[in-house]
C-alpha cells in the first residue's frame, strides 16, 4: 500500500456556484502579499495516487501545518462518495474548510473536465484571496488528462502554472513521488520500490518542469507517456449508500470483516466482491460521536470524531465502497441487516465454505 500519494475528490452538487475553500492565515501577512504582487502566478499542486494511498491525509497535513500560505482546495472524488470524503476531511482537519468546491459527478479526467475548468475559473475570480491551489484527484484518474485541464483555457494558462504534479500514470508524470505507508512494509520491499521508481523516472526525466510549458508543449510531452484509458482500471466501480439508524460496533465489525478479511460476499453472478477501498461515516449504538470508517484492502479502522450526532433522527450511516464485482443492492441490504440485526441476508450471501480466492 505504498503508492505515490495524490488524490482528487470532487463533489457532486452545485458545481457552478461552489468555490474551494480558503484557509485563513494571519491578516498581516495576507495584506502584505496582496499588496506586494497582485499579478503573481498561482502554483497548483496536483496530489494523486492509488485508492487509499493517503492523499487526503497528506492534504489535511498540509492544511494544518503552519506554512503561512492560504490554500484553496479542490477535491475530485470518483463516483458518488464526495459528501463522505468531505466530512472525513473536515473531521480530520478541524474547521479549516469554509467553503467547498463541488465538482459534478464523474472523474476529473473525462466528464468532469468542463466543470473542472469552470471550477478553476471561479477560483481565479477570487484571485488574491489565496496563494496556492491544491487539487486532490481520484486515485483512478489519468494524471495526463488532469494536468492538461490547466491548459485548455488560454486565459487560465497565464494565471496558473503547475507546480508539482505527482500523479498516477504512473510515476511517469510526477515531479515528486511520496512513498507513504512505509510502516506497513519491510525494509527490503521498500528498497525494491525505491529502485523501481528511480529507473522509471530516468526514462521520463524531461517530463517535469511543467511551469515553463505552453499547452501545446505539454500535450507534446504527454505523447511520450504511453496512452492509458481515462480510468486506469475500468473494472473498478464505486458504490455509495446511506442507511439510517445505529449499528452495534460488533455487528459493524462483522460486516467489514466479511468484506475485507473473509471475502465471502458474492454478487448475483456468484462472483466474489473485492473491496479495495472502504470509507464512511457511521453511527454506532451507544456512542454519541460520529465515527469514521477507513479501510484499504485488508486494513481498516474505526475512529471517533469530535462531532456528536445532534439527535436520534439525524443518526445515519454513509458508506463508500470501491472495488470489483460490487453489487450495491446486496451491500446495502447487508448493511440494513447489520443495523436491524437480522440474520437472513447474511446467511444467503455469505458462504462460509466457499471462501473467495
Ligand atoms: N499505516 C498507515 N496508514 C496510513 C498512512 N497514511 C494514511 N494512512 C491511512 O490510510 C487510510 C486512507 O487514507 P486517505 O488519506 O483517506 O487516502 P486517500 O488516498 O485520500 O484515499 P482515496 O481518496 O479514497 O483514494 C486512512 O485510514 C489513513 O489514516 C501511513 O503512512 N501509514
Ligand atoms: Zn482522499
Amino acid at each position: 500500500m505504498f503508492q505515490p500519494v495524490g488524490s482528487a475528490e470532487e463533489e457532486e452538487e452545485q458545481a457552478e456556484e461552489d468555490c474551494p475553500e480558503l484557509v485563513p492565515i494571519e491578516a498581516k501577512q495576507r495584506e502584505e502579499e496582496e499588496n506586494s504582487n497582485p499579478a503573481a502566478k498561482i502554483p497548483v499542486t496536483i496530489i494523486t495516487g492509488y485508492l487509499g494511498a493517503g492523499k487526503t491525509t497528506l492534504l489535511n497535513y498540509i492544511l494544518t501545518e503552519q506554512h503561512n500560505k492560504r490554500v484553496a482546495v479542490i477535491l475530485n472524488e470518483f463516483g458518488e462518495g464526495s459528501a463522505v470524503e468531505k466530512s472525513l476531511a473536515v473531521s480530520q482537519g478541524g474547521e479549516l474548510y469554509e467553503e467547498w468546491l463541488e465538482l459534478r459527478n464523474g472523474c476529473l479526467c473525462c466528464s468532469v473536465k468542463d466543470n473542472g475548468l469552470r471550477a478553476i475559473e471561479n477560483l481565479m475570480q477570487k484571485k488574491g484571496k489565496f496563494d496556492y491551489i491544491l487539487l486532490e484527484t481520484t486515485g483512478l484518474a489519468d494524471p495526463g488528462a488532469v494536468a492538461s485541464m490547466f491548459w485548455v483555457d488560454a486565459e487560465l494558462g497565464v494565471d496558473i502554472y503547475l507546480d508539482e504534479c505527482d500523479l498516477g500514470r504512473q510515476v511517469a508524470l510526477a515531479d515528486i513521488i511520496i512513498i507513504n505507508k512505509t510502516d506497513l512494509v519491510s525494509e527490503e520491499d521498500l528498497n525494491k520500490l525505491r529502485t523501481t521508481i528511480r529507473v522509471d523516472l530516468s526514462n521520463v526525466l524531461d517530463l517535469h518542469a511543467f511551469d515553463s510549458l505552453s499547452g501545446v508543449s505539454l500535450q507534446k510531452k504527454l505523447q511520450h507517456v504511453p496512452a492509458t484509458p481515462p480510468h486506469l482500471d475500468q473494472s473498478i466501480v464505486t458504490v455509495t449508500f446511506e442507511v439510517p439508524g445505529n449499528a452495534k460496533e460488533e455487528s459493524l465489525n462483522v460486516y467489514i470483516q466479511n468484506l475485507l478479511w473473509e471475502k465471502n460476499v458474492r454478487n448475483r453472478d456468484d462472483d466474489c466482491m473485492e473491496v479495495i477501498r472502504l470509507k464512511g461515516l457511521v453511527s454506532i449504538k451507544d456512542k454519541p460521536q460520529q465515527v469514521i470508517v477507513q479501510g484499504v484492502h485488508e486494513l481498516y479502522d474505526l475512529e471517533e470524531t469530535p462531532v456528536s450526532w445532534k439527535d436520534d433522527t439525524e443518526r445515519t450511516n454513509r458508506l463508500v465502497l470501491i472495488g470489483r464485482n460490487l453489487d450495491k443492492d446486496i451491500l446495502k441490504q447487508l448493511f440494513i441487516a447489520t443495523v436491524a440485526e437480522t440474520e437472513k441476508w447474511w446467511t444467503t450471501h455469505f458462504k462460509e465454505d466457499q471462501v473467495c480466492p
